[in-house]
């Protein structure tokens, strides 16, 4: 047991612009505290609103918590150094596949990181190229292809392939299957944990779908107004909710699922 990213009292207030006093604030993230260890997924859910996001962006140094550290392998991430931070936690968006740039071939959407983070010569970079892309389930020579030239499923790849080239620890998932349908989806989930047991990786899973969250993640936390409510093993939260915010998702994603089958 490794404890990878260990999350000490993070907190998020954000200040709102008041007419007269400056002074308002509001406590998106009140302060939490959370580990993951090497090739584990903690899921994190929550209804819209309750702090999942913001969590997620102070990971990877995208917000900068109010309070609170975050060590990473024992080693306390400085908010300065975004550089070692972008390298270790990476994020996979829903739409990421959309937000690739059209104009960009795969290779030079994929060699961006590399010639920022890296010294490898550009021989040693292509070569790496290659393999992350057969890694994702790709070919090598889809580096001469431009994005337009794939479809959804091959996209969410392609973005896939971006975030693990720099080999990181820490992959956080933010909706990232959502938009798959559920086919693709499957194939996802199988080639991140594969990918997850070669590399060791921690992911931390943002999803409103408590089936994949089911499926995927070992640990959860359910989140309500920025606190986490409940948390533990998935399936144990899962068969046993106690919180009654935990109720009421499960309950409206049973009605969703049975609506569903109808
Ligand atoms: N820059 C900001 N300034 C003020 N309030 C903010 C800011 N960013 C987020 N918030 C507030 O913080 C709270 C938490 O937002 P957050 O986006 O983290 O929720 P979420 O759980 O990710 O929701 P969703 O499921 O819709 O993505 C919300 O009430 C939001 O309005």
């Amino acid at each position: 047991m490794t404890v990878l990213l260990d999350v000490q009292d993070i907190s998020k207030c954000f200040r709102l612009k008041g007419l007269l006093f400056n002074q308002n604030t509001f406590e998106a993230l009140a302060p939490i505290s959370f580990s993951v260890e090497a090739n584990k997924t903690l899921a994190i859910v929550g209804e819209t609103g309750s702090g999942k996001s913001t969590l997620a962006k102070i990971l990877v140094g995208a917000e900068s918590p109010t309070s609170g550290k975050i060590y990473l392998n024992g080693q306390l991430l400085q908010s300065q150094k975004l550089k070692q931070r972008c390298q270790h936690i990476r994020m996979i968006f829903q739409d990421s596949g959309t937000t690739l740039n059209p104009s960009l071939t795969i290779l030079q959407l994929l060699d961006e990181p590399l010639k920022l983070n890296t010294k490898l010569d550009e021989g040693q970079r292509r070569q790496l190229i290659r393999t992350t892309l057969q890694k994702v389930g790709l070919l090598g020579d889809h580096m001469n292809f431009y994005p337009h030239m794939f479809s959804g499923g091959q996209k969410q790849r392609i973005s896939l392939a971006r975030a693990i080239i720099l080999q990181p620890q820490v992959i956080i998932l933010d909706e990232a299957l959502a938009a798959l349908d559920p086919s693709l989806r499957s194939q996802m989930i199988n080639l991140l944990l594969d990918l997850q047991q070669q590399m060791g990786l921690a992911y931390i899973l943002i999803s409103h779908n408590l089936g994949i969250v089911r499926h995927f993640s070992d640990t959860m936390m359910v989140m309500s107004h920025g606190k986490v409510v409940e948390r533990g093993n998935t399936l144990e939260v899962m068969n046993k909710p106690q919180h009654q915010v935990t109720k009421k998702l499960m309950m409206s994603q049973n009605f969703q699922l049975k609506h569903h089958h109808c």
